[in-house]
């Protein structure tokens, strides 16, 4: 019987449940033992490992963390860690491992994978930053709190004439921002791919005042640095009232999106299936609506993610 074990690791997204979901009782019915590493790949190397049952992975569908929990392992890195990691799963008879994060993890994976286990890896991360795929899990659920929360601060922003600048995750990704922007009427976004210049944002607000619109939204990618520093440059240069929100980790958590509920769940079992067909070393992706699996020694495509004409829609329908 083949034994199987299934981790999150890296920042949390949701939709990690549905996708531990999915291989726990995929793995099941197609009669494999099903073990949930807990705490990503420190809790692998300490060897908390556990096996589970169909019922053990109920009532998760609609939650978000990872009832599995996670971790950023430095020890992982080492060659002692992983050697580690190795030997805890051989204890346990263990030969393959579905690994559920972001780069970082898969860059973990492709080590594991070297070393001699099975693996397949899951993008889960929110920031949508991944090679070979159009969306990461989680990224949709992340989007949808980011428009949500926009949608409050336009609000009170109209109500007082004020500019409210929102800081958003994405580490060095501006799909977060990008997405979000054009999903919220945002009036500016800013984003690592592209060149800020604060003299185009402040002409933009100049002229939205002149028409007689005396509130904005702006969105800020927190890879560009500093929100609030974007808002006191803005204040210095203009006199304008800029009011910044930090959105932070209200970004990672809550109840995933059909969307990635959907996606999870491909994904889960898609991962058992290559699994038990013995296709190991892949990173699974949905490129134009289909699961795809990229062999980790492909040169796997970078999707252009941040495409950047989402911010040439948002500019010229936002007036
Ligand atoms: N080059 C690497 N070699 C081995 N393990 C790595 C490597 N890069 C990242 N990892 C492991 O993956 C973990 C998660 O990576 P991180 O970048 O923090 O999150 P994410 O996977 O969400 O992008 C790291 O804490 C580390 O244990
Ligand atoms: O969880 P932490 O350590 O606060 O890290 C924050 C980072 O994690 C993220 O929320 C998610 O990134 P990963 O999925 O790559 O871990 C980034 O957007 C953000 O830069
Ligand atoms: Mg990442």
């Amino acid at each position: 019987m083949r034994k199987i074990a299934v981790l999150t690791s890296g920042g949390d997204s949701p939709g990690m449940n549905v996708a531990i979901r999915a291989v726990v009782r995929e793995g099941i019915r197609l009669g494999c033992e099903v073990f949930g590493v807990y705490g990503g790949y420190e809790g692998l190397i300490e060897g908390r490992i556990k096996r589970l049952s169909e019922r053990d992975v109920g009532g998760i569908i609609h939650r978000g963390g990872t009832m599995l929990q996670t971790s950023r392992s430095e020890r992982f890195r080492t060659e002692e860690g992983r050697a580690r990691a190795v030997r805890q799963l051989q204890a346990s008879g263990i030969e393959s491992v579905v690994v559920i994060g972001g780069n970082g993890s898969f860059e973990g994976a492709k080590k594991l994978e070297a070393e001699g286990v099975a693996t397949v890896c899951i993008p889960g991360t929110i920031d949508n930053d991944m090679p070979g795929t159009e969306m990461t899990l989680g990224f949709d659920t992340a989007v949808n709190t980011v428009v949500e929360a926009a949608d409050r601060i336009r609000d009170t922003s109209f109500s007082h004439d004020r500019i409210g600048l929102i800081e958003v995750m994405g580490r060095n990704s501006g799909s977060i921002a990008l997405w979000a922007g054009v999903a919220c009427g945002a009036e500016y976004v800013i984003v690592p791919e592209i060149e800020f210049r604060i003299e185009d944002l402040i002409r933009k607000l100049q002229a939205s005042i002149r028409d007689g619109k005396r509130h904005s939204i702006i969105l800020s990618a927190e890879g560009v640095g500093s929100g609030a520093d974007i808002a006191s440059r803005i204040k210095a240069m203009a006199g304008y009232d800029v009011r910044t929100t930090v959105l932070g980790h209200l970004q990672r958590g809550g109840s995933p999106t059909a969307a990635d509920r959907v996606l999870g769940s491909r994904w889960g079992v898609e991962a058992v299936h290559l699994l038990t067909r013995g296709e190991r070393g892949r990173l699974l992706g949905i490129v134009s609506n289909k699961i795809v699996a990229h062999r980790y020694d492909d040169p796997i495509r970078q999707e252009n993610h941040n495409d950047v004409s989402l911010a040439t829609i948002l500019q010229n329908l936002s007036i």
